[in-house]
């Protein structure tokens, strides 16, 4: 019996979910829901269909996990809430600052109507998550980095595309080269957000558009921009679809620290990713933690959840006596 998957929000994360949906033969793609015109959204998947978003309530007994792909910027924090009222939904809530205020939102909906919301889930936040976490647990004295790119952040391109007169947008993101090698000299250098990371966006603005105002809005957009120095390009659809058609990215979390009685050995823990498509393994993340919804939920869990409530074992299509034999 397949874990039947709807959904909502047919963008770049959405067609990965498609996709990652192809990669594990224990899931099945049921529904696509979108707010624009359902004729005009074509999937790749022959045995699923495209519905409005307006539809979606009525599909509930067709679908076990809802998978929300709309931007953290302006969908999500409307659409989790809202949707996990009817589905076990997993979303990829990626502004970091409000996540607290968005986990309980989904708690209250998720556990007044018995269902599973696992919010926040990717690579960051998401496996980055995880792996800060674990580094710290595990060596308790010492200092964490978290770096970025070069590669183009979705949640900030998708936020520049909501700005009034911008018609797309790519945003890169790129990490200092003096912080990155201070760190990885091991000098653990005590780095603001603005040390670490630039960023670069490159606009197509709207016929007639005040791109003064395009560009200040990015700039000083709260949680997005305004910790970063920030350099805007505006330029001609024909020259971002063929010049930054891709959207590749990665990164890597480290943490060295000390341990014995007087903390005289050094260790340092590293996790990284190298991608060709953030959208394509950020959603197979997210489909690894749409069967997880689906098992909780199952057991009779309810709430919002984020990937530190998830057992790893809830992840994997293999049973417990199969991980044990395959990955112990
Ligand atoms: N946690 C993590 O590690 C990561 C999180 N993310 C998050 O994923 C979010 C979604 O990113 P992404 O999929 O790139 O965003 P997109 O802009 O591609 O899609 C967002 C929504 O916009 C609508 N849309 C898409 N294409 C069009 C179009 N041509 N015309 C009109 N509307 C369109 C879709 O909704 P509809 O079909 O209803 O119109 C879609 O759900 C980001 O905002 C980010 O926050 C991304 C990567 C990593
Ligand atoms: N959430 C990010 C995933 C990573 C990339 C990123 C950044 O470049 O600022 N922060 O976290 C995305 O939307 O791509």
């Amino acid at each position: 019996m397949s874990i039947r998957i709807g959904i909502l929000g047919y963008g770049n994360l959405g067609r990965g979910v498609e996709c990652a949906i192809k990669h594990n033969p224990d899931t099945e793609l049921v529904a696509v829901f979108t707010r624009r015109d359902p004729e005009t959204v074509k999937i790749l998947t022959e045995t699923a269909k495209v519905y409005s978003v307006k539809d979606a309530e009525q599909h509930k007994d067709e679908i076990d996990v809802l998978i929300i792909c709309g931007g953290s910027a302006t969908d999500l924090p409307v659409q989790t809430p809202e949707y996990v009222k009817y589905f076990n939904v997993v979303d990829s809530f990626d502004t970091h600052k409000r996540i607290p205020e968005h986990f309980a939102n989904v708690d209250k909906a998720a556990t007044e109507t018995g269902h599973v919301g696992i919010i926040s889930v990717g690579w960051d936040p998401g496996m980055f998550s995880l792996n800060r976490m674990y580094a710290n647990a595990i060596l308790t004295e010492g200092n964490d980095y978290t770096f970025w790119g070069k590669g183009v952040s979705q949640g900030h391109s998708d936020a520049v595309r909501r700005i009034k007169g911008v018609k797309d947008a790519k945003q890169y993101t790129i990490p200092v080269e003096a912080a990155l090698e201070s760190v990885r000299n091991g000098e653990n250098p005590e780095l603001t957000t603005r040390q670490k990371h630039t960023r670069e966006c490159f606009v197509v603005a709207e016929e007639g558009a005040d791109l003064a105002r395009i560009e200040e809005e990015i700039k000083t957009m709260p949680n997005y921009f305004d910790e970063y120095d920030t350099t805007v390009h505006f330029i001609s659809q024909e020259e971002l679809d063929r010049d930054h058609s891709g959207i590749p990215h990665g990164g890597f979390v480290i943490r060295s620290g000390k341990t014995g009685w007087n903390n005289e050995n050094s260790h340092v823990i590293e996790y990284s990713l190298k991608l060709d498509s953030n959208p394509e393994f950020t959603s197979s993340v997210i489909v690894a933690y749409a069967r997880a919804a689906y098992r909780m939920n199952k057991e009779g869990q309810k709430g919002c959840k984020t990937v530190f409530d998830v057992a790893p074992a809830y992840l994997s299509a293999l049973d417990g006596a199969e991980l044990r034999k395959k990955f112990l």
